[in-house]
């Protein structure tokens, strides 16, 4: 009874290494399996020159494995949690939700140790309008400027001389053996995290008992409790594609305690509020953050950022 799972993947360093984690684990779980990687490429990675949120956003990334999953091409994708859209596209789930790694945003310069030692003018690189609204609304003296690219290709800019510092996720350089390069792990209270930020989430097709219950033992019931009210914040935010809004959530105990906020991209303003509760109520307090924020006016902001984003496509 030899069974083969494909996990279908991106090309770039991350994603195999996201994959082949998850290859690793599945072995160990199951040693009567066999897994294989297809690695192929997605638009997101073809078009590199035109910043994100301008040329569709997430979903870009993801496209293509899902029709290989569809298809029978492959069983599983490993996403970062992040970079899916909070929707799926019928007959495919999220399935295995795994334990998260440093959720933080990471601080990486070659001459400077932390945020609050950045001189007036000094140039920051990032693509997120997430980290540059909170980083413009905490140092309004900074100036950000757009950073695209895997990892590898941001670092390189970095060294290149391009910028003064340039903000990555925590996970992404600690999984790709780059910790050396982190300088400050940024404290949630002035970057908070992108819903998901430094969790691996497993994807599936809905009718496929068989691998869900080979991916059952992958999932880490504290972290799905938490991505899940995260989650539901930006499904009700409708935040699908590139925009500025940060949710993280922690336990204490058996209560959920999760942080959102929704902000301008110039930081000129942000709209943030936390909720507390019992984590079988994850999605639920997750919702009613979001309708706390769209009481508070995250809708006009995230209408304009959408607007603005049109515009310029
Ligand atoms: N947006 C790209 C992306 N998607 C996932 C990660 C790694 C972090 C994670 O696992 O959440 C990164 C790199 C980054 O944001 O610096």
């Amino acid at each position: 009874m030899n069974r083969v799972l494909r996990i279908a993947t991106r090309k770039s360093l991350l994603a195999m290494w996201q994959a082949q984690h998850i290859q690793a684990r599945l072995e160990a779980l199951h040693p009567d399996v066999s897994v294989e990687l297809l690695p192929m490429s997605t638009r997101g990675d073809v078009i590199l020159d035109t910043p994100l949120a301008k040329i569709g956003g997430k979903g870009l990334f993801v496209k293509e494995l899902e029709v290989a999953m569809l298809e029978g091409r492959a069983d599983l994708a490993v996403h970062s949690m992040k970079d899916l859209p909070v929707e799926f596209p019928p007959g495919l789930e999220l399935f295995g939700i795994c334990e998260r790694e440093d959720p933080r945003d990471a601080f990486v310069s070659n001459h400077y140790a932390q945020l609050d030692d950045l001189p007036k003018g000094a140039i920051v690189g990032t693509c997120s309008l997430r980290r540059k609204c909170q980083l413009l609304a905490h140092y309004p003296h900074l100036v950000v400027h757009d950073l695209r690219g895997n990892v590898q290709t941001r670092l390189n800019k970095l060294d290149e001389g391009q910028f003064d510092a340039i903000i990555l996720a925590a996970s992404g350089l600690i999984r790709l053996d780059l910790s050396a390069r982190i300088k400050q792990r940024i404290p949630v209270d002035i970057c908070l995290p992108a819903n998901g930020q430094g969790v691996l989430g497993i994807e599936c097709r809905s009718d496929d008992a068989d691998t869900k219950a080979l991916l059952a033992p992958l999932t880490c019931a504290d972290t799905r409790s938490c991505v899940l009210a995260e989650r539901a914040m930006n499904r009700r935010l409708q935040g699908g594609c590139q925009v500025p809004i940060g949710a993280f959530a922690e336990l204490e105990g058996d209560d959920i305690v999760l942080r959102g906020l929704v902000g301008r991209p110039d930081g000129s303003e942000i709209i943030e509020g936390d909720i507390r509760g019992h984590r079988d109520d994850a999605e639920a307090l997750g919702t009613e953050l979001a309708e706390f924020l769209l009481s508070r006016g995250a809708g006009k902001i995230l209408q304009e950022v959408y607007a603005a984003n049109e515009l310029q496509s």
